[in-house]
């Protein structure tokens, strides 16, 4: 960043953007079910209308795009391990809609360009990913553990806690992203990019008490609106295409997690 060849700009996705780029990694959207609820209208134009100007701006310079999708678009998944083809089931009218459809959407809007102005397209659909860096009130399950632990406070299990994630460290991530951007030109995707471990909410509630040492209590909270019962990625596709697998392990990864946390958080007032 210290680089004086980098520039930051603030800009909204959802209006054109005019600048000279060879590459683009569209991750523009709030990811936190929380946040994206909060205003689900402009999350849909986030991902819809952000679509549309970033792929207008890579036909318009002859860039290569790739776009943060999601396993949000298997919805409440009935195959599992969810695979490429897998289409998915996805309540279009509901609370998550905004977001999962919105990627979906997205998707198709990628394709069409492929299809019709054979743009180089790449396509990841990301797992549940966490690590360092996240926001304190981010609001999804790792940070809310992380903190909650930390501060003593009770740890919020939505449900049963019997649900299921794979959580994939954020170093592996961009590890995929950086590959995937440099593959050739026939490599679209749809690309799974995540951990395939699967663990229970509760058993992350244990793990992350565990690491901390806390001993907040656990509490449990009404289930969010359509929240996914189980969700793992087969990663077939992106150990064969990309050469990738995840290293970062979740125990090792919640503990850098935590770590920055306990740094990072404010004292309470
Ligand atoms: O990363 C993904 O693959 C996608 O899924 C996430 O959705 P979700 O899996 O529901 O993410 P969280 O909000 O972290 O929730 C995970 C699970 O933990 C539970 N949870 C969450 C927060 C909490 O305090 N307690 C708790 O039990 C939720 O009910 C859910 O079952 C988000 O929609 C997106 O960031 C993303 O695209």
């Amino acid at each position: 960043m210290g680089s004086p060849m980098f520039e930051l700009m603030r800009h909204d996705v959802t209006f054109p953007l005019y600048v000279e780029v060879d590459e683009i990694y569209n991750l523009a959207c709030p990811a936190s079910p929380i946040h994206y609820q909060h205003d689900p209208v402009q999350t849909t134009k986030t991902s819809v209308h952000g679509a549309i100007n970033m792929l207008g701006l890579a036909k318009r310079v002859g860039a290569r795009i790739l776009q943060a999708s999601t396993s949000e678009v298997y919805g409440d998944p009935v195959v599992h391990p969810q695979t490429e083809d897998y289409w998915g089931h996805v309540n279009p009218i509901g609370f998550r809609s905004c977001y999962d459809e919105g990627k979906r959407c997205a998707e198709t809007l990628f394709f069409d360009y492929r299809r019709q102005h054979d743009l180089g397209i790449k396509v990841m659909r990301i797992f549940n990913t966490y690590g360092p860096r996240m926001h304190a009130h981010d609001g999804r399950v790792v940070s809310n553990f992380v903190v909650q632990a930390l501060r003593g406070e009770p740890i919020t299990i939505y449900g049963d806690g019997r649900q299921t994630r794979s959580f994939c460290y954020v170093d592996d991530l961009v590890d995929a992203m950086v590959r995937l951007m440099g593959t050739p030109h026939e490599v679209t995707g749809p690309i799974n990019v995540g951990n395939p471990n699967e663990f229970t909410m509760l058993t992350l509630a244990e793990t992350v008490l565990e690491i901390t040492g806390s001993s907040s209590d656990l509490v449990f909270k009404d289930l969010p609106h359509d929240d996914p019962q189980q969700r793992r990625p087969d990663i077939t596709l992106a150990r064969e295409s990309l050469g990738w697998q995840p290293t970062v392990e979740l125990e090792e990864g919640l503990r850098r997690t935590v770590e920055y946390f306990a740094r990072t958080l404010p004292a309470r007032a």
